[in-house]
C-alpha cells in the first residue's frame, strides 16, 4: 500500500467502491494526483455484499434448472444442489472478505489510498482521523447507500438480516422471511429458495413494481414453484422474537414465523456522518447534481455512484465514473468541457437508458422507460409485445421455455424507448436493446439488423414484424 506523505492532491475521492475506484483511475489517468479515502474494504458493496456474492450465490441454481430444462441433460442431472459447494464458490468471489488484491490495483494504477473515515470539513477540505488533505481541484464522494430500516414496532430489536447478512451468510437458516418486493428480495429469495430454505415474501404491492407488470408476475410464478410463499399487498405490522424465532404480525391479521427476517426495502443515502454540515448541506440527504456529476451549488464537490440516487447499480455508476474523472481532468486543464446531451462529460443516459438486469429465474432484463413511464413522460406509444417461448432459439434452449417481450415505441419518431425481456438466460440479450435505446436506432434499420437463426435474438424480428414495417 502506498503511504502518502503529501496531504495536498488534486483530486480527493471518498469511498473505494467499484465508482470512487473508476473515478480516481479516470483523474490519475488524466494526470492528476488521486487520493482516495475508504472506511471499510476497497471494492465496496459490489464486491463483497452485493452483486457479485449475490450473483455466485444464485447462479448454481440457476445452472441446475437449466440442465433439468433439457431432456438429455436432465436426466443425467438428477442430485440436489450442493449448498456448502455453492457457498464456498460465493466465498472465492468475494475472497474470504479481504480486499488486497484491490488495494494492490489501486497501487498498481498510481492512486494513493488512505484508510478511515473521511468527513468533509471545509471548502475542498477532507479529515480522515487527525489527518487534513486538501484537493486543488475537486472532492467527489462516491459513499455509496445503505440499507434503510422502515420505523415499524419491534423490527429493529429482532436483528434483522440487511443484504449485507444475506449475502455473506456462512450457513442457510431453514426458513427466512422477506420484507419488500424490489431487486434485492426477489433475487435472495430465489438464490435461498434454491437452498431448500422455507421463503416467505411479504410485499405490500406486487413483485418487482417498478417494471413491466408481467416481469413481477412471471417472478412471482416461479418463485412460488420453487417452494416461496409470496404474499402481495400486505404490510408488517410489528415483530418480536419467540423461542429464537422471529414472529411477525401482518396487515391482514396472519402471521409469519421465521429463523430470521431480512428487510429489504430500498437504500438510504451514506452522507450522515460525512460532514455535509460544514458545506451547508443536510446529512443524510442524496447528493443532487447536474450532468457532469457536479453538486448543486458547488463548483469543486461532485457525487457519483448511489449516492446521487441517479441509477442504483453499479454499470450506472461506474458510467457516471468515466464521466466525472473526465470533466474534472478537462476543467482542471481549462479544456473544453462536452456537457451537450450524450457528450463525453456527462451521464445522459442516466434518464432514460439505464439497462439492469435482476437476476432472478427467469430473468428480468430491461432498458429505458417501461409502457406506463413512457406514458407519464408524455410519450405517444406503442406497445408490442411477444412471447419469447415461441422463437426456435429458446425452444431449444430450454424445453417448455417461457417468457415474454415488450417493445415500447416512440411513435412520433419511430424508435425504441424500452424493452423488457423476461425468461430464462435473457441478460445476455439485454445489451443489443441498451444499443436500440440509446442509439435511438429508427425503426426502419433495425430490420436491417438480422438476428442470427436459431439464437434467441430473433424476438428482434418477431417484435418487428408484429409492429409491421414502417
Ligand atoms: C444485494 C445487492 C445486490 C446488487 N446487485 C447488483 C447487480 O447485480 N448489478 C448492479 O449493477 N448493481 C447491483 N447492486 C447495486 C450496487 O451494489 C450498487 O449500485 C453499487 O455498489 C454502488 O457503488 P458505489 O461505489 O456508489 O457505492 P459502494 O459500493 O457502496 O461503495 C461506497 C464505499 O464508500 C465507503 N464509504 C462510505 N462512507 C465513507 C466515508 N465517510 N469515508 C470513507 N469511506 C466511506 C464505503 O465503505 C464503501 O466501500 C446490488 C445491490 C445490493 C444491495
Ligand atoms: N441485479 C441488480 O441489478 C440489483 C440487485 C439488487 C439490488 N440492486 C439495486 O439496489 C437497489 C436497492 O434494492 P432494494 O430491493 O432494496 O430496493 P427497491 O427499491 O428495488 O425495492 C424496495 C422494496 O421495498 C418495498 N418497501 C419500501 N418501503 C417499505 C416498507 N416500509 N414496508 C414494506 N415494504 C417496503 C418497496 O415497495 C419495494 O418492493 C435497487 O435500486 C437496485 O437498483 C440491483
Amino acid at each position: 500500500m502506498t503511504n502518502p506523505t503529501d496531504e495536498q492532491y488534486d483530486v480527493i475521492v471518498i469511498g473505494a467502491g467499484a465508482v470512487g475506484e473508476n473515478v480516481a483511475d479516470r483523474t490519475t489517468q488524466g494526470g492528476l494526483k488521486t487520493l482516495i479515502v475508504e472506511s471499510e474494504l476497497v471494492g465496496g458493496e459490489c464486491s463483497y455484499w452485493a452483486c457479485m456474492p449475490s450473483k455466485a450465490l444464485l447462479r448454481s441454481g440457476i445452472a441446475l434448472r437449466a440442465a433439468q430444462n433439457v431432456a438429455g441433460s436432465a436426466e443425467a442431472v438428477t442430485g440436489r444442489l450442493d449448498v456448502a459447494a455453492t457457498l464456498a464458490r460465493r466465498d472465492s468471489f468475494t475472497h474470504d472478505w479481504d480486499d488486497s488484491s484491490q488495494v494492490d490495483w489501486l497501487d498498481g494504477a498510481g492512486i494513493d489510498l488512505v484508510r478511515g473515515h473521511a468527513v468533509i470539513t471545509g471548502e475542498r477540505e477532507v479529515t480522515v482521523g487527525d489527518r487534513v488533505f486538501t484537493a486543488r481541484y475537486a472532492v467527489v464522494v462516491s459513499t455509496g447507500s445503505a440499507a434503510t430500516l422502515p420505523p415499524i414496532p419491534g423490527l429493529a430489536d429482532v436483528n434483522p438480516w440487511t443484504s449485507h447478512d444475506a449475502t455473506s451468510a456462512k450457513t442457510i437458516p431453514a426458513s427466512l422471511a422477506i420484507l419488500g418486493g424490489g431487486v434485492v428480495a426477489a433475487e435472495i429469495a430465489t438464490a435461498y429458495a434454491s437452498f431448500g430454505c422455507a421463503v416467505t415474501m411479504i410485499v405490500r404491492g406486487e413483485v418487482l413494481d417498478t417494471q413491466e407488470p408481467f416481469a413481477g408476475e412471471l417472478v412471482t410464478e416461479a418463485l412460488t414453484k420453487l417452494g416461496a410463499v409470496v404474499k402481495t399487498h400486505v404490510g408488517l405490522e410489528s415483530a418480536a422474537r419467540a423461542s429464537g424465532s422471529v414472529v411477525l404480525t401482518l396487515s391482514d391479521g396472519s402471521t409469519v414465523t421465521a429463523d430470521e427476517i431480512l428487510v429489504a426495502t430500498g437504500r438510504q443515502a451514506r452522507t450522515a456522518d460525512l460532514g455535509l454540515d460544514n458545506i451547508g448541506l443536510t446529512p443524510g440527504d442524496w447528493l443532487e447534481t447536474d450532468d457532469t456529476l457536479r453538486v448543486t451549488g458547488f463548483d469543486w464537490l461532485y457525487a457519483a455512484g448511489d449516492v446521487n440516487h441517479r441509477a442504483l447499480l453499479t454499470h450506472q455508476g461506474k458510467y457516471q465514473a468515466r464521466a466525472v474523472g473526465d470533466v474534472i481532468a478537462a476543467r482542471a486543464k481549462g479544456a473544453p468541457v462536452d456537457d451537450q446531451p450524450w457528450g463525453t462529460h456527462v451521464a445522459t443516459a442516466d434518464h432514460r437508458a439505464v439497462p439492469q438486469v435482476t437476476f432472478t429465474d427467469p430473468e428480468v432484463a430491461s432498458v429505458g422507460l417501461t409502457a406506463a413511464a413512457a406514458a407519464k413522460a408524455g410519450y405517444t406509444i406503442r406497445v408490442v409485445d411477444y412471447d419469447l417461448g415461441s422463437i426456435a432459439g429458446a425452444s431449444l434452449q430450454a424445453d417448455g421455455y417461457s417468457g415474454k417481450a415488450r417493445m415500447v415505441v416512440d411513435e412520433e419518431r419511430s424508435v425504441v424507448l424500452g424493452v423488457t425481456f423476461v425468461g430464462q438466460d435473457v441478460s445476455e440479450m439485454l445489451q443489443a436493446a441498451t444499443v436500440a435505446v440509446v442509439g435511438e436506432v429508427p425503426l426502419a434499420r433495425l430490420w436491417h439488423a438480422v438476428p442470427a437463426y436459431p439464437t434467441m435474438n430473433e424476438i428482434w424480428l418477431r417484435l418487428l414484424e408484429t409492429y409491421g414495417r414502417p
